[in-house]
């Protein structure tokens, strides 16, 4: 189940809000100026293919599109065995920002999203079906855990996809890491 908790940025320990449920989780980060939403999954294949993910998920892409302009869509797609997972869960770990929107549409799986907005940390366990949208600038990690499962379809506004400022600020070691079995 998807999850959200709330920490101040100096007590990474004692969570100051925690909630499994997506009204609670819409409404906390919707005032915090991010948008949470869960969309009925579609039928796919165990691991579909980029082009699987985006056919089935077509008209809700669209939707999206038409609404906030976005000209490039891809999938990220990482199971246990990916034979980059360290180099590319150490990547997402590092505090970043960008300078659009990141969306991002769960389609299998799930992550740890980290949001660090103003003196609170947003901690985000998405999970297949949660869309999330956190506004250009906000300083945010990823965490995919060691052995990662998720397919996640990624919407940008630059057509040459994911770039990313890190800030430098080590905040995340201190931080709780995606663990396993968290999402059950
Ligand atoms: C869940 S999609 C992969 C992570 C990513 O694109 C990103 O920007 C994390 O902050
Ligand atoms: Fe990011
Ligand atoms: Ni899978």
């Amino acid at each position: 189940m998807s999850r959200l908790r709330i920490f101040s940025e100096s007590d990474s320990h004692v969570p100051l809000f925690a909630s499994r449920e997506a009204s609670a989780i819409a409404d906390q980060l919707g005032a915090a100026g991010v948008r949470f939403e869960q969309w009925p999954l579609r039928p796919l294949p165990e691991k579909p293919s980029p082009e699987q993910a985006i056919e089935a998920y077509a008209e809700d892409i669209q939707r999206l599109k038409d609404e906030g302009g976005y000209q490039a869509v891809d999938v990220v797609s990482l199971h246990p065995e990916h034979p980059d997972r360290e180099a590319l869960r150490k990547k997402f770990l590092n505090e970043h920002t960008h300078s659009e929107d990141e969306v991002r549409f769960f389609v299998a799986g799930s992550g740890l999203f980290t949001l660090h907005i103003g003196e609170k940390v947003f901690e985000v366990l998405c999970e297949a079906g949660d869309l999330i949208s956190v506004p250009h600038g906000t300083r945010h990690w990823f965490d995919m855990g060691p052995t990662p499962h998720f397919v996640a379809i990624r919407l940008f506004t630059n057509p040459a996809g994911w770039v990313a400022n890190f800030t430098g600020d080590d905040i995340a070691e201190r931080f709780p890491r995606f663990e396993l079995g968290q999402a059950a």
